[in-house]
């Protein structure tokens, strides 16, 4: 049963606890769930339960203010104020829309509130000590304004906790952009699965806690939703992961080239021995020769080949001719200045052209800034561009954060444009794919905003490929574990302790 598509074939329902769904996506799974036999109101009566649960466990009992929307957002809403009234909470429930408007399971779970109905009016907020927004969910369809925006606004200022139903009212769960304002929450509980929203910033501001709760749709009616999205998570890639064998072979796993600059030395060697650690066989780093004392002597277990200053491009080129080398890394470090420029492109279009599995970061990627059209001609699908922001607006100016497109839309465009996987760095780095799929990573701390993270980020990508593993989970395996490591080490964090401390990691993983 397909879910998430590879390279090498289909992620099966293993991992379809991490798909993301759009509100799109969520309705139809509703609609299936139905189809399938499973009542509408028994739907929104989970739904809503799921949320008086969570509630009743997150804050004593208090008097609670819900609010409630035009749609089934609203129609949960209801339920929740029931259940809060049955185990004896002091219930307000303010309702905006009409009742004939609304589902009929809607419907019926408002007349089945037994308490008052009040219109949603900002002095409501006075006695109450809790708030739950129930506006708007998946439905929204367009910026909140008016009455609502000012209800919100006060909601705000009021600085009262809030608990949100499936998303924050004004979040759009597809993007993770606010339509007009937000309501912040403390908690979030949504349903079935989680919105790519969620995780996106701004989104996961909003949000506070996020639990997601089943509300009795079944897992096979994902099958047919045509999803490209999921969280990064282990399940999506361990069992592409190449934990070592008993009698394995240096050579069976892989050879890194990495390309040295002249003058920023430290950003390349962070790369190689990053790419040592998450396991490549060997590691090799093209220096030029003026600087090759610099790197050999660092380096122990890392062979270093000088490049000669009269032909360094024919050097490098040549040295491509070897087969053994299986991922090139060019970038971190790479330089910009004078001839470098010229080098760098050179180096990686040679590279492209002989169907090397590569990493371009940095200035690999900045080098192509005036021409970007002839990195994306030469690239193959063994090929990954890991730019952050600046990077990649140098690359894709239509597509900077500035085009008003969510990051999510940006990567996955970005990666269908150039032909390679694009890993779009962040706190919420999205790694996207030329053929749509994309994969959110959550688990990164602020403490990795440091030098030399994506230098060392390059080589754990370096190394998996290096290894075996398919680039696109590669990419999203060594997110996913840098982040871990950063989260391991906690605060005081430089890139070097990344490289040190993965071991820990890697232990726990295997
Ligand atoms: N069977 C289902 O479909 C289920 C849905 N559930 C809930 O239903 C929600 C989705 O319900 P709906 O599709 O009815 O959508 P919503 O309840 O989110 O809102 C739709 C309504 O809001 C109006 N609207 C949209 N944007 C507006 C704006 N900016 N200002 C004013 N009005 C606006 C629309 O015209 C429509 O009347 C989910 O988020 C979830 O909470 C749950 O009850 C579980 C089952
Ligand atoms: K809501």
């Amino acid at each position: 049963m397909g879910l998430v598509t590879n390279s090498k074939g289909l992620i099966d329902m293993r991992c379809d606890q991490h798909v993301l769904l759009t509100p799109k996506q969520m309705a139809l799974a509703d609609q299936e769930a139905v189809y399938l036999g499973v009542p509408a109101f028994d739907l929104m009566a989970a739904a809503g339960q799921a949320v008086a649960e969570a509630i009743m466990a997150k804050w004593t009992k208090r008097p609670v203010l819900v609010m409630a929307g035009p749609g089934n957002n609203g129609g949960d809403g209801f339920v929740i104020a029931e259940q809060l009234r049955q185990h004896n909470w002091p219930v307000t429930l303010a309702f905006m829309g009409h009742l004939d408007n609304m589902s009929a399971e809607a419907q019926a779970h408002a007349k089945a509130w037994k308490g008052e109905w009040h219109p949603l009016s900002q002095t409501l907020l006075n006695d109450a000590k809790l708030v739950v927004d129930a506006l708007f969910g998946a439905g929204l369809s367009r910026p909140i304004e008016g009455q609502v925006q000012h209800m919100l606004e006060a909601v705000a200022q009021s600085g009262l906790p809030v608990c949100a139903v499936d998303v924050p009212s004004g979040l759009d769960g597809a993007t993770g952009q606010a339509l007009g304002v937000v309501a912040k929450a403390d908690l979030t509980v949504t349903f079935f699965r989680k919105k790519p929203g969620h995780l996106l910033f701004p989104g996961r501001t909003f949000c506070g806690d996020l639990l997601v709760r089943g509300i009795g749709i079944p897992a096979k009616v994902l099958t047919d939703l045509r999803i490209q999205t999921a969280e990064n998570h282990p399940d999506l890639w361990l069992s592409d992961y190449p934990l070592m064998k008993q009698d394995g072979h240096k050579f069976h796993r892989g050879h890194v080239l990495i390309y040295g600059g002249q003058w920023m030395t430290g950003a390349s060697r962070l790369s190689a021995r990053a790419a040592q650690r998450i396991g490549a066989g060997l590691v090799s780093l093209a220096v030029p020769e003026s600087s090759w004392p610099i790197y050999a002597a660092a380096m122990l277990s890392v062979m270093v080949k000088p490049l000669a200053a009269h032909q360094s491009e024919h050097a490098f080129q040549q040295m491509l001719n070897d087969s053994r080398f299986n991922v090139v890394v060019i970038g971190p470090g790479a330089g910009l200045e004078g001839n470098d420029k010229h080098r760098v492109k050179h180096a990686v279009l040679e590279t492209l052209k002989c169907g090397r599995a590569c990493v371009l970061d940095a200035d690999a990627l900045t080098a192509f800034s005036e021409r970007p059209k002839a990195l994306f001609e030469a690239i193959h699908d063994a090929c990954i561009l890991t730019p952050h922001e600046g990077e990649f607006a140098r690359l894709f100016p239509h597509l900077s954060e500035q085009s008003g497109k969510d990051k999510l839309s940006r990567a996955k465009q970005a990666a269908r444009e150039s032909g390679a996987i694009v890993l779009l760095k962040g706190a919420d780095t999205v790694i996207a794919s030329p053929d749509g799929h994309a994969i959110i990573n959550t688990n990164a701390p602020a403490e990795l905003a440091t030098g030399g993270a994506g230098d060392v980020l390059a080589g754990f990508i370096a190394g998996l490929v290096a290894q075996g593993m398919t680039p696109f989970y590669a990419t999203a395996a060594a997110v996913w574990l840098h982040g871990e490591v950063a989260n391991e080490f906690g605060v005081g964090l430089i890139a070097e302790d990344l490289t040190d401390a993965l071991p820990n990691v890697l232990q726990q993983l295997k």
